[in-house]
């Protein structure tokens, strides 16, 4: 890639504080993120993905080292990310319609009424849920609710869109349909994209790169390169024999990393 680079973390490293002592969770993670690449992370249940997203959102300080987006030292919730959560029943407000929800966080940015209404209108039909503006969450199906999560997300048109297991609560079906989303919004929006997954397909089916994790303190063990052509398909991507081989690869990586 020979785009700058957008999201830097250097040396990172984050401790907790517990009523038994400090518990090392990260020891220490350098990669680069360039824009508008969408990289994965990847590694064992508790390595500390989600601690490190956090941290890259400005909603956890940092033990050692930095992260940087765009060269500024990230020291809070930067107005240039926005994030996506698995949990899209806890992160949806129940009481506001779907496009009340859309633009909850548009109201930040200073934006009319008219813009607002515009962008959400914009980012609902991007996630094909045009007809769904005036319903609420609860009437809507799990993954109908994570693409409101996404559209938020999108009407905000942050430079920068974190994801923590966005589709681990939807069917297979909705899951594959959620990731060429992603990918095309990235496109659209030429957005920068990282995302935790624990689906290795997903990862690399996703990625331009994926940053495999492992080991307690969470070190980087390698940074894995994909180079499936885009724009990428469910049915030809995945039967590609690269596909299996980076599939493999990342496996054995993840199994070592323990
Ligand atoms: N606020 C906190 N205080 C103490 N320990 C914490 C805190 N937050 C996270 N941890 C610990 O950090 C470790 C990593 O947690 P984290 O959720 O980041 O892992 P993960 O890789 O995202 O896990 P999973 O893949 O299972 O979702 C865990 O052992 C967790 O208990």
């Amino acid at each position: 890639m020979t785009n700058p680079v957008k999201v830097s973390v250097k040396n990172l490293a984050k401790s907790f504080a517990t009523p038994t002592g400090t518990v090392e969770v990260i020891r220490d993670l350098t990669f680069d993120v360039f824009e508008g690449e969408l990289v994965s992370i990847v590694g064992p249940s508790g390595v500390g993905k989600t601690t490190l997203l956090r941290c890259l959102s400005g909603l956890d300080t940092l033990s050692r080292g930095e992260a940087r987006l765009d060269d500024r030292l990230i020291d809070g919730p930067p107005n240039e990310l926005a994030l996506v959560f698995q949990d899209y029943s806890r992160s949806l407000m129940p009481w506001l319609t779907v496009r009340k929800n859309v633009e909850l966080p548009l109201r930040h940015l200073g934006l009319s009424a008219e813009e607002r209404h515009a962008r959400s209108d914009e980012a609902l039909a991007a996630v094909g849920l045009a007809q769904a503006a005036q319903k609420y969450p609860w009437q809507l199906s799990g993954g109908m609710q994570q693409r409101v999560a996404i559209a938020r997300a999108v009407a905000y048109r942050p430079e920068v869109l974190i994801m923590d297991e966005p589709f681990a609560s939807v069917d297979a079906q909705t899951r594959f349909e959620l990731e060429d989303l992603c990918l095309r919004i990235r496109d659209e929006y030429r957005m920068t994209v990282m995302v935790v997954t624990h689906d290795i397909d997903e990862a690399v089916y996703l990625s331009d790169r994926i940053v495999v994790i492992g080991k307690k303190p969470a070190e980087v063990m390698s940074i894995v390169d994909v180079p499936l052509a885009f724009p990428r398909d469910q049915i030809r991507t995945r039967a590609d024999v690269s596909f299996g081989e980076l599939r493999g690869h990342v496996l054995e990586l993840i199994q070592a990393a323990h």
